[in-house]
């Protein structure tokens, strides 16, 4: 590419005044790029503060249904849906992730009731419903079974379907699930409910807010290593991506967010297909811990966090974040 020189060429001279920085922008990020994340708990006009991602609450179902008529206020397309399992329900096998009246069956209908208009994304992985915390299952050795827990997650997945999930998204790691999901879904009529797949996951210390949310952080028994990714490794990544969009899936996930832009835009470079982040909860506590610090602005923090992630590629971005970010996009 050949540029003019200085002075013809003064690369300040767009930036001069605001109109033309706005004509010039290359990114734009608007609320229906956001998909936002929530929380389920048991209860009737339950809001439950999580401690460690402040301003960020569990809702009881009937709550929830509210959280959903707030999103499509605020243009948000979509919602994403992660319960915090009773206890009493939390076993070695994780079947509560199958009851057609779990939380998140309830909690589907419950926002397809109020404003069927949203897209309703459920996560695929048995970390909320199991007793020692993994997200598939455990043999004696702490192992974590692969084709085993694929049997289960299609089971989940069918389940979540048929309570009205729009858009299915295996988070869990195993290799073959997707697979698997589409065909039980075509089988079962869900001709257009969506696979999003946690493509690229990786083991990452971003995820302890979260853990504290669905109740899995005490539970847990070792770490994800042996199913999810090291932080070290990119094109494992392409590899993954490539697996998931053979098997079917509609859409692929990067997750974390700002830690791994360099895979989100390689993921793009190398297949053209929508890319996700997500934008985590360990993320959402930082931005949050540096605004309680003096440290930054929030409205400025998140809203160049979710330019970022556009401009490496993202279709959209899954972000606890997403409200606040609408509101400020709507002005
Ligand atoms: N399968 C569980 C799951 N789905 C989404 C997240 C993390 C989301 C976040 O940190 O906001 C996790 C946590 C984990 O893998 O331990
Ligand atoms: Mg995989």
């Amino acid at each position: 590419m050949s540029q003019a020189a200085f002075p013809a060429l003064r690369l300040r001279r767009t930036r001069a005044a605001a109109w033309s920085r706005r004509l010039h922008a290359e990114t734009v990020v608007t609320p229906a790029d956001l998909i936002w994340p929530l929380f389920i708990v048991e209860g009737t006009g339950v809001e439950e503060p999580i401690a460690t991602m402040p301003g960020v609450s569990r809702w009881s179902v009937d709550l929830i249904a509210k959280r959903a008529l707030e999103a499509r206020a605020l243009g948000i397309p979509a919602i994403a849906l992660f319960p915090n399992t009773p206890a009493g329900l939390r076993t070695e096998d994780g079947r509560e992730a199958l009851n057609p009246d779990n939380l998140m069956c309830r909690a589907i209908r419950a926002i397809k009731d109020a404003a069927p208009e949203i897209g309703v994304l459920t996560d695929v992985a048995l970390d909320p419903y199991t007793a020692h915390g993994h997200d598939g299952l455990v043999d004696a050795a702490g192992y974590v079974l692969n084709d085993a827990t694929k049997a289960v997650l299609v089971d989940q997945a069918l389940n979540q379907a048929r309570a009205g999930a729009d858009i299915i998204a295996p988070s869990d790691m195993m290799d073959g699930r997707v697979t698997a999901i589409r065909a039980a879904l075509e089988a079962d009529g869900h001709v257009n409910v969506q696979i999003m797949a946690y493509a690229a996951k990786y083991a990452s210390a971003f995820y302890g807010p979260f853990r504290d949310a669905v109740g899995s952080r005490g539970r847990l028994s070792g770490d994800k290593k042996s199913y999810q990714m090291d932080p070290g490794n990119g094109d494992e990544a392409l590899r993954e991506v490539a697996l998931d969009l053979a098997e079917g899936a509609d859409s692929v996930m990067v997750k974390p967010g700002l830690a791994y832009l360099d895979i989100i835009w390689r993921v793009k470079q190398a297949f053209q297909v929508p890319v996700f982040a997500y934008q985590v909860s360990g993320e959402y506590a930082m931005i949050e811990a540096a605004v309680a610090a003096g440290a930054g602005d929030r409205d400025a923090l998140v809203l160049e966090t979710m330019t970022a992630f556009k401009r490496a590629g993202c279709a959209g971005v899954l972000s606890y974040h997403a409200p606040h970010a609408a509101r400020l996009l709507g002005r």
